[in-house]
């Protein structure tokens, strides 16, 4: 592989994202060159006078640097890798929530995320509000909704708060309501943090076995991100570890984790 500074022609200098709803396609995500650069200013006046001249210098970080990868339909794969190595920078592409600089990302089929769990609720709206709304943004019909809306909130375990706006919720609350609807909106690809917190440890727990029982069906495609070994053996079947935002391996769980133990 090679790193941006020595490729005479960058593949996809131009990103290409494709994003469809397409359960049936043998790929649920791939990756094919994928750098994201992010620029670093000395400070937030340097970072605002850059929008105004490009004479401000800054440095330059790949937090994803050529990666290429295929997860393929139905397969359960952990990212391996210390901090920093470029884990969420990966699963924020393929969300959608940042976008490469370079590359060619495939997304197929609905995604479900369970990272930022609370973000984009409206806090003036009430619990059971926003998970209409959100069922609206997702393209779910009112049908559907209908349907899954008191699992919803029999999950969210939120009592007389579902109909109260979320500005009066703690932030326990809000993450219990987005694992809820994140949880129960049956994904075709599951993403998952597993230092993801979500309330007391009651509720945590919880929340894991609704993790291990979504990833347990051989439907859904499943990208883990841990620096647990234990987990990621027993749900994923392949293992790629990353750093400093490169692929640098990629093999069965056993030899993933054997490779990663090896190198800390
Ligand atoms: N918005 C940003 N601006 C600048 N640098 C960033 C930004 N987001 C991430 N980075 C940098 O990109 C690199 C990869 O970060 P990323 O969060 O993807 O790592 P990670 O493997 O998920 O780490 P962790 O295990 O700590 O969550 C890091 O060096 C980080 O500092």
């Amino acid at each position: 592989m090679s790193s941006n500074s020595d490729t005479a022609q960058i593949p996809y200098e131009r990103p290409v994202i494709i994003r469809d709803e397409d359960a049936t396609n043998p790929i649920a995500i791939s990756f094919e060159h994928v750098t994201k650069t992010y620029k670093l200013f000395k400070n937030d006046r340097a970072r605002f006078k850059a929008t105004l001249s490009k004479k401000v210098p800054y440095k330059e970080i790949n937090a994803s640097d050529d990666l290429s990868f295929t997860i393929a339909r139905g397969e359960a794969v952990a990212f391996l890798g210390n901090n920093g190595a470029g884990k969420s920078t990966a699963l924020k592409i393929i969300t959608g929530v940042t976008y490469p600089t370079h590359g060619k990302v495939e997304v197929h089929g609905r995604v479900s995320a369970l990272l930022e769990l609370s973000a984009g609720f409206d806090s003036q709206l009430s619990g059971r509000e926003n998970i209409k709304f959100r069922g609206q943004l997702w393209g779910i019909s009112d049908e559907q909704m209908a349907e899954l809306e008191p699992g919803i909130i029999e999950f969210a375990e939120l009592g007389d708060y579902i109909d109260q706006p979320l500005r009066t919720y703690s932030s326990g609350m809000k993450a219990r309501l987005g694992f809820a609807f994140a949880s129960s909106i049956k994904p075709d690809i599951l993403v998952v943090d597993e230092a993801l917190s979500v309330g007391d440890r009651k509720f945590s727990k919880k929340c894991q076995q609704c993790v291990h029982e979504i990833m347990s069906d051989r439907h859904v495609s499943v990208l883990f991100v841990t620096h647990s070994s234990s987990a990621a053996k027993e749900f994923c079947s392949r293992g790629i570890v990353l750093e400093h935002g490169k692929d640098i391996f990629e093999g069965s769980i056993k030899d993933a984790i054997a490779f990663y133990e090896n190198r800390n």
